[in-house]
């Protein structure tokens, strides 16, 4: 079988291998001596260990990077050799961070300084969408599966609720039975058993049927809230999966995590609790003002009158409460993207001694988040304090101006007592509204942003199209007049570029950092679409094949960076194809010199790699990557310096 290899190489290093290997132009993927490295030893060995002796070599490349891309700097090449060297020089003084590619040495303070601002830059890049919508029809398709169970939960709550209307009025039976027993005309415990136990009984009932609604109101809701979460977390999930590249360089992924974990949770909380309190409060309410209308019309009116007040100004001081609350959410958000960053970097941050950094920028960002919160608290505060004034108000009012209909004989002891409860349940209703009104208010804005990306569809489809039989095809590449910009910048890094690759060449790009080599590798696999001309393989434009067959079947990638996954190295080699028997993935790493290392390892192919593949060593990394892309048999092959750390 002829493979094609695609060496994108910028270090010294890589360059020597691809020239080592370049006898093999043709070759079949058994011979594929580009990874021993017994044949890596080339005469520049020596000097692909000197950086910036090798920066020299790379700028007399520029030409040929040039041709390329027209649009990269014009910086002259003994301008930046000189530059190089200087740097190298300097980096050996302490003076610079110096790292493999002397393209990449950055002055210290330049660095540390930008780090600094890093927080307030990033909202230039990232999120830049307005607030979201929250999507309605799509909650309510979401919540049709589980409609039956939902019914249940509201005709359970609203049962519980019109159980609570009758207690007041029960109680007041009861205490108008108590009170005429007060009397010295009536008197006897038989007498009195006898008038009490119906109402008694009944009242006994009312609570049983509370306790009863209240198990199936609690537990369908969990039900349904339970079934909510799933389906917003599995739907979300896969509808991230599938956004185009280009959105992940948009959205930071600590932000993306928080609407499937945080998000998810705080909208199905607010959600359960609007259906079962609130429901509940509002019907409570409303019937407990009716049974205080039938109890005594005059006493209701007055109660009754002032709500229209309260209403206004509950529903002004929750608009300000819902953009606090909003604020307060986003603040959370950025605080944990950062503590995402710093802890998933961790080796980066402590190569740089940058831990006191991360913690003032994840400190500042907390104490932000947590003044913010502090505000919403004052705002629920005052809400409350004043709605508990009012409410107490109601009972005082009540006592005054039922006491005085006593003393003129229009109502008896116990219809005050029942309107006294029935006031107190409006007030314990009304409390409960009020502290609902922050949880929808946080439900409403968490479920916007959890429905945002649901149902968006990606610009690149990840499957359907052409797909070229195995055996037809022969890797044919070609760049015509490409043009293009990434989406987050305006910038060409490719402009009117063209570039013919015949099947099974080994063929090199070689040019500066940035110059665009990895960009030519992510548009061959379609990661991005050109922004003007056109990518063929076989003569058909890649934009018609089948994204799925090209990334998974006819080309193996392996990118500057390869992320291992932390579960065993039989499975990471196996995510290339996950149909690979164990001898497979056992070939593969022969074939990627990855075996030998692999055997040695106390538990060999069981391994189990730590998060992001940190227990093994670069160079294992590498090569655990490169059998996870031979694996999968490609006709074409990209390595973006791939081998960069390989001996
Ligand atoms: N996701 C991205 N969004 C915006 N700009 C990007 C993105 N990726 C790369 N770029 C920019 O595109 C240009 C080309 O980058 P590319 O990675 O292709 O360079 P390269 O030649 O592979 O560099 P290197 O040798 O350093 O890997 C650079 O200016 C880079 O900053």
């Amino acid at each position: 079988m002829t493979i094609l290899v695609h060496l994108i190489c910028k270090s010294s290093a890589t360059f020597n291998r691809l020239i080592s290997a370049s006898v093999f132009t043709k070759t079949t993927l058994h011979h594929l001596n580009l990874l021993k490295p017994n044949l890596l030893k080339s005469h520049f060995a020596s000097l692909a260990r000197q950086d910036a002796f090798w920066s020299f070599q790379k700028c007399t490349l520029q030409n040929l990077k040039r041709t390329f891309n027209p649009s990269c700097p014009s910086r002259t090449a003994s301008s930046k050799a000189l530059s190089t060297l200087a740097s190298f020089l300097l980096g050996a003084s302490g003076g610079y961070l110096l790292y493999r590619n002397s393209d990449w040495l950055l002055p210290t303070a330049q660095c540390k300084s930008s780090y600094r601002s890093r927080l307030s830059h990033e909202e230039e890049v990232f999120d830049k969408t307005p607030n979201p919508k929250f999507k309605w029809s799509l909650f309510f398709s979401l919540l049709w599966e589980d409609i039956f169970y939902l019914l249940g939960a509201i005709l359970a709550a609203l049962g519980a609720a019109v159980v609570n209307i009758q207690i007041p009025l029960m109680l007041g039976e009861l205490t108008n039975i108590v009170t005429k027993f007060t009397s010295d005309a009536l008197s006897g415990s038989e007498t009195f058993l006898s008038e009490i136990r119906k109402p008694a009984l009944k009242l006994l009932t009312l609570y049983g049927l509370q306790g009863l609604f209240t198990f199936v109101y609690i537990s369908l809701l969990a039900v349904v809230g339970e079934n909510l979460a799933y389906r917003l977390r599995k739907m979300l999930f896969h509808s991230l999966l599938e956004q185009d590249v280009e959105f992940f360089d948009k959205h930071k992924i600590g932000k993306l995590i928080d609407r499937l974990t945080t998000d998810v949770q705080e909208f199905k909380s607010s959600f359960k609790m609007t259906v079962s309190q609130g429901l509940k409060a509002t019907v409570q309410t409303l019937g407990c003002v009716i049974s205080l209308y039938l109890i005594s019309p005059k006493l209701t009116l007055i109660m009754v009158g002032v709500l229209p007040i309260v209403i206004i100004g509950g529903t002004t001081w929750g608009a300000m409460l819902r953009t606090l609350s909003r604020d307060a959410q986003e603040e959370i958000s950025k605080s944990t993207a950062i503590a995402d960053e710093a802890l998933g970097n961790i080796r980066t941050v402590r190569s740089f001694a940058m831990e006191s950094k991360e913690n003032q920028l994840y400190e500042a960002q907390v104490l932000k988040s947590a003044n913010t919160n502090i505000r919403l608290g004052y705002g629920i505060g005052m809400f409350q304090g004043l709605a508990n004034v009012f409410l107490n108000s109601l009972v005082l009012g009540s006592l005054f101006g039922g006491g005085w209909l006593i003393s003129t004989q229009e109502l008896k002891a116990g219809d005050l007592i029942s309107f006294l409860v029935a006031i107190q349940m409006i007030e314990r209703s009304m409390a409960q509204m009020s502290l609902l009104l922050g949880h929808v208010v946080r439900g409403l804005s968490a479920g916007a942003r959890v429905f945002e990306f649901m149902d968006s569809k990606p610009l690149i489809p990840l499957q359907g199209g052409k797909r070229i039989p195995y055996h037809a095809l022969i890797g044919d590449i070609q760049f015509k007049d490409v043009s293009f910009h990434y989406p987050t910048r305006e910038q060409n890094v490719l402009r009117d570029f063209s570039l013919k690759i015949p099947g099974g060449k080994l063929v090199a790009l070689v040019g500066l950092s940035g110059g665009g080599k990895s960009t030519i590798a992510v548009l061959l696999e379609r990661f991005y679409d050109v922004t003007a001309g056109t990518i063929t393989i076989d003569g058909v434009d890649v934009r018609e094949l089948d994204p799925a067959w090209l990334r998974g079947q006819a080309i193996g990638f392996i990118n500057q960076e390869p992320v291992l996954f932390a579960t065993s190295v039989m499975e990471n080699i196996r995510y290339g194809k996950p149909t690979a028997t164990d001898q497979e993935v056992i070939e593969a790493a022969k074939l990627a010199n990855a075996h030998d290392f692999i055997t040695g390892f106390p538990k060999g192919y069981n391994t189990v790699l730590g998060e992001r593949g940190v227990t093994v060593s670069g160079g294992q990394k590498q090569r655990i990557a490169i059998a996870r892309a031979l694996i999968k048999n490609p006709s074409i092959l990209i390595l973006d310096e791939a081998t960069s750390i390989l001996p």
